[in-house]
């Protein structure tokens, strides 16, 4: 499973190298400080740096946003790898961190196992907020969000509470055969790698995540990848997307 290779003891050394807050003593407190977040998150999606006056010290950089799309099964994770090591992006897979919450006996964690043994999808509220939380922490401004948007909801759920949009849509596109196949024999664990939660995911990523594609696709940010053949193939089709952003990105 395509876990994020961070260990807790970096992320907790992050927190402390976030901007401080004029408002709280501490730089713990600072990250819980409402409104200290959403300068900062402003500052993100803006690029405007932030003043002084605005309560805490400037970060300078405006974020990449890259969302990876594709059927169960159809690469994402195995590609998202193969980016950060080529153009040392952050990864965040959606369903990772929802996995992450259910191991950590979180307050939605039974809800959010439920969800994903039916092949459904976790409320945009929460998976929003997970993902929030994972690039306010982050010292990297590129961000592969991997395994979202699955819905319109999702969308709709991102663009309004993170004011933000991608630059880069990934769509991996897998015949349900051969994603049937390769989720069948991945041999990772997970609760959801059985053939009827497989026909389930493959009925609701068509119903909800083909919208969202076509929604892209609409506004020229959608780059269709055939996911059919080795995983180097495959990558030697997305490594001139991101060639070409590199400057634009860094
Ligand atoms: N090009 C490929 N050819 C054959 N098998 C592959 C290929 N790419 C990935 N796989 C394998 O297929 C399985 C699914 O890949 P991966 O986990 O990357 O898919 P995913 O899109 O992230 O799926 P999910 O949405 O279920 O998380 C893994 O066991 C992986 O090793
Ligand atoms: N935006 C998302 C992403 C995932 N889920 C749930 O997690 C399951 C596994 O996701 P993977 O990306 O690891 O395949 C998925 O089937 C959903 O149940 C979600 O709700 N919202
Ligand atoms: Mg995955």
């Amino acid at each position: 499973m395509p876990v994020s290779k961070k260990p807790i003891a970096n992320r907790k050394r992050k927190r402390h190298m976030l901007p401080s807050c004029r408002s709280c003593s501490t730089h713990t407190r600072c990250l819980l400080h409402e409104a200290s977040k959403q300068q900062i998150w402003k500052m993100f999606t803006t690029g405007i740096p932030l003043q002084e006056k605005d309560g805490i010290f400037p970060r300078h950089k405006a974020p990449f946003i890259t969302f990876v799309l594709g059927g169960p099964g159809s690469g994402k994770g195995t590609q998202c790898a193969k980016i950060v090591e080529t153009f040392g992006f952050n990864h965040l897979s959606a369903g990772d961190l929802l996995r992450k919450e259910i191991a950590s006996n979180s307050e939605y964690g039974s809800m959010i196992l439920d969800t994903i043994k039916e092949g459904k999808i976790v409320p945009s509220e929460v998976t929003v907020k997970l993902l929030r939380r994972e690039m306010e922490l982050s010292d990297n401004h590129k961000f592969l969000i991997d395994g979202f948007p699955r819905s319109e909801e999702n969308r709709r759920a991102f663009e309004e509470i993170m004011e933000a949009e991608p630059d880069v849509v990934l769509f991996f596109d897998c015949p349900e055969e051969e994603m049937v196949k390769r989720v069948l024999n991945r041999n990772q664990g997970r609760v959801d790698d059985n053939i009827d939660t497989i026909k389930k995911r493959l009925k609701v990523f068509e119903a909800l995540n083909i919208p969202v594609i076509d929604h892209y696709a609409k506004r020229g940010k959608l780059h269709k990848i055939n996911a059919v053949g080795s995983e180097d193939e495959i990558f030697e089709q997305v490594r001139p997307i991101f060639a070409a952003y590199q400057h634009e990105a860094k």
